[in-house]
């Protein structure tokens, strides 16, 4: 039998790779920079399937390259890098990784929370500088427990953190494009966006990056929360106008910002950003387990083998155009 001639911006965990290594001839993009538009579009020119990345944007443009694609695969849940409706018009299904990864981004994103409101990153720097001193002079933090979590965006992941506030005690309000019917059962109540900014203790954001959330969070937003806000991204890092969180964490007009997403990623060592005293950042490892690098590398193989073989993907976001 022939094998699949597909492109891959990016290798995946071995179980997944070996899958793809029996049906597929890959094209492999193996260095750390992101694949130039160039080269992909050469690549694209025979390939059947594409197993795609948030670093590469895939267009329009770059789609009148690949006459003989069949289907996509992103390897994550988002997938803002990709315009969906140029491989829709194409009759291009395009796969992703959703469920697989939530409890581990949630995990993540709770976590960051925990760690910067009782410091603990802080403290093993002071203790790993040697400033620990019988006075205890340490850092304070402060309780999260009775502490109001605002979540903008209650899907998947927004609702798993929801449980785990509630199990701390939390009380836990939202804002989201639609009310979930299951609000009593999560122990969630729905808020206005702008009540949410001015009562919520700790924020958020889990919402994809789409046109309406690109710069949700700005100048006039920062400016109306607590001044004892902390403020948590862990979904893409231009649903906030970095410029703008900056200065408001430089005038202490809020707490502290935890970010996982950042706007440039990677984020430069010298960024200004990196400076302030009240940021902690983490380089995008939301779901960056063994277990969950593998479940999505799996599923990725599994949409992307799926569409090679006209069968409709597990995972499809444009379903108007997933095999029969
Ligand atoms: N830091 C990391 O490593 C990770 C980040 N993510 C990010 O988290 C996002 C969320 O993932 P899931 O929970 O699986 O997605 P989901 O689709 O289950 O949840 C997103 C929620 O946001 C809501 N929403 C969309 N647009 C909105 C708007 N304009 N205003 C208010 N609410 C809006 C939707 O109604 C939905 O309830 C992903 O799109 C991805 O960008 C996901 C996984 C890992
Ligand atoms: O899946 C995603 O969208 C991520 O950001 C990485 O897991």
């Amino acid at each position: 039998m022939d094998k699949y001639p597909i492109v891959m911006v990016r290798n995946l965990l071995a179980p997944a790779q070996n899958r793809l290594l029996e049906y597929c001839n890959i094209k492999l993009w193996e260095k750390a920079e992101p694949i130039s538009h160039d080269i992909l579009a050469k690549w694209l020119e025979d390939a059947e399937g594409l197993v795609a990345a948030g670093n590469v944007r895939i267009d329009e443009r770059l789609l009148a390259y690949a006459p003989k694609l069949k289907v996509i695969a992103q390897s994550a849940v988002g997938y803002d890098n990709i315009d969906v409706d140029a491989c829709t018009r194409r009759g291009i299904p395009v796969g992703n990784t959703p469920g697989v990864l939530v409890e581990a981004t949630a995990d993540l994103a709770f976590g960051l929370l925990l760690c910067a409101t009782r410091r603990i990153h802080e403290g093993w720097e002071f203790v790993r500088q040697g400033k620990w001193t019988p006075n205890q002079n340490i850092p304070f933090g402060i309780d999260l427990y009775g502490k109001v979590l605002g979540i903008v965006g209650m899907g998947r992941i927004g609702a798993a953190v929801a449980r785990r506030a509630r199990a701390f005690g939390m009380r836990v309000i939202y804002y989201n494009r639609n009310r979930r019917p299951d609000e009593a059962e999560l122990g969630v109540k729905y808020a206005s966006f702008d009540n949410l900014l001015t009562q919520a203790d700790c924020i958020l954001v889990l919402t994809p990056l789409s046109p309406a959330t690109r710069g949700l969070f700005g100048w006039e937003q920062f400016g109306r929360m607590k001044s004892t806000a902390f403020f948590v991204n862990a979904a893409r890092g231009p649903i906030v106008d970095t410029g703008a969180l900056a200065s408001a964490l430089a005038a202490n007009q809020i707490a502290y910002a935890v970010l996982d997403v950042t706007d440039p990623e990677p984020l430069p060592g010298d960024h200004p950003l990196l400076q302030l005293p009240n940021v902690l950042v983490t380089p995008h490892i939301g779901s960056a387990t063994i277990e969950t690098r593998t479940r999505m590398a799996l599923l990725t193989a599994d949409n992307l083998l799926a569409g090679l073989r006209n069968r409709p993907l597990p995972a499809c976001v444009n379903p108007e155009v997933n095999y029969k």
